[in-house]
């Protein structure tokens, strides 16, 4: 009789609120009970196991969702970018409105979790990036390339479009033989192996993941290029020198908004004269900087990457002004990242028996619906992804062509 109340208000509130809703979603009760959301064959299936877990139906957004299910309060079938679209739409009926973004913004207020020290910003990428190494393995190209991919033609595969990226990134900085690189967050090490083995570049490769370092060390000994490549454990705060190229690929996210002043600065100081720099990375189109609707900035926030970050492309350019570069060159890859994320969504589908052996069942869920909901946020310009090419600012003027022509040729 209590469950028979619940369901009933569920299904009133749920109806009342979604008159227009149509969605291709099966949602199955613990009575064995089945409610099909659209006359079409469902793609989606929310098995709710009992009625405690019908509340996560009642003002759904994509935290709460998401919530329930990696954590295994609901169980969710269907291919991820079917989930994310009905996920979706169900926080979009109006149910959270601007909550979950005003709760953002109320913990940026009060500061909570940003702080950003090198200790908290190394935890949280030993939770991300530590995962182990054959994880990433099985979603990423053969190359281990962790952020947005370049498809120059579209139709390019995802090795290939992860090679013409880094290569886009190498020209637009005009690499020269013998020049100093660093890459900082170099990840797995794709960047500093091609501008070595490819442009004759001097490297350094700056992460703080273990694992990505040793892999990488790997690599440079595999190319035989130890004479020209050094992979280290650091954080781009402790890095000296200068040089005379910098590259920072899917990096600056880690950052921290009120951070990014002094760490375009620190890029600014490591700088040569003439230098140039290429800053590669995700920017909300929130201009106020907020994180991303209907409760999905919180779900990954809270569990996909702890301590990240997006900034407004104007922010950005601002606290580049600030910390003393000049940008030179904008250009936005967003719909390369949206293809990006549904490659490895498809990826990370195809080779899910494997997957499931690498890692235990609630980052399976994680990271599934993780790449799917970046795909649909990007595909949807609630995220966006900027190539920066700053110098230093003032009169020493960064040494690049006249005319970008240079940058395809
Ligand atoms: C998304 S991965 C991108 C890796 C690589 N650039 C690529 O395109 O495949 C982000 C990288 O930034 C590094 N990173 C994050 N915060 C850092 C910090 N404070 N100092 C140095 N590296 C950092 C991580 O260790 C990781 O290697």
């Amino acid at each position: 009789m209590f469950d028979q109340i619940k369901l009933s208000a569920w299904q009133s509130g749920l109806r009342g609120k979604l008159p227009q809703l149509s969605l291709p979603l099966r949602v199955e009760l613990w009575n064995g009970e089945r409610i099909d959301l659209s006359s079409d064959p469902p793609r989606v299936t929310i098995r709710i196991p009992g009625p405690a877990a019908l509340r996560y139906l009642r003002s759904p957004s994509l935290y709460s969702l998401g919530r329930a299910y990696v954590e295994g309060a609901i169980e969710v079938m269907g291919r991820a970018a079917d989930i994310i679209a009905v996920g979706n739409a169900l926080a979009a009926s109006g149910a959270v409105s601007g909550a979950d973004t005003r709760r953002g913004r109320l913990a940026d207020a009060l500061g909570f979790r940003r702080n950003h020290t090198r200790e908290s910003d190394r935890e949280a990428i030993r939770y991300h990036y530590d995962v182990s190494n054959e994880f990433y393995a099985a979603w990423l190209d053969p190359g281990m390339v962790y952020s947005c991919a370049y498809f120059e033609g579209g139709d390019e595969d995802l090795a290939t479009a992860q090679v013409k990226k880094i290569d886009h990134i190498l020209r637009k900085i005009d690499l020269r033989p013998g020049q100093t690189l660093l890459d900082i967050g170099c990840g797995w090490g794709a960047l500093v192996l091609r501008a070595a083995e490819r442009f004759g570049a001097r490297c350094v490769g700056i992460t703080l993941s273990e694992n990505q370092a040793a892999l990488a060390r790997e690599r440079v000994i595999k190319a035989g290029l130890q004479d020209r490549v050094e992979i280290r454990i650091q954080d781009y705060r402790d890095v000296d020198g200068h040089f005379e190229r910098i590259t920072s690929v899917g990096m600056f996210e880690h950052v921290g908004v009120q951070h990014l002043k002094d760490y375009f600065a620190q890029v600014a100081r490591l700088l040569a004269p003439g230098g140039v720099v290429m800053n590669h990375g995700i920017t909300t189109t929130d201009a106020d900087n907020g994180v991303t609707p209907y409760g999905g900035g919180q779900f990954i926030d809270e569990y996909v990457f702890p301590q990240g970050e997006l900034a407004h492309l104007a922010t950005v350019v601002r606290a580049m002004q600030e910390g003393g570069l000049e940008v030179r060159d904008v250009e936005n890859l967003r719909r390369h990242y949206a293809h990006t994320c549904a490659l490895w969504t498809d990826n990370f589908e195809s080779n899910a028996a494997h997957i499931r052996t690498l890692t235990d069942p609630k980052r399976f869920r994680i990271w599934h619906v993780y790449l799917a909901g970046c795909a649909y946020a990007f595909a949807h310009d609630r995220i966006s992804l900027y190539q920066i090419v700053c110098g230093k600012a003032g009169s020493d003027v960064a040494q690049l062509p006249w005319s970008r022509r240079y940058m395809y040729t």
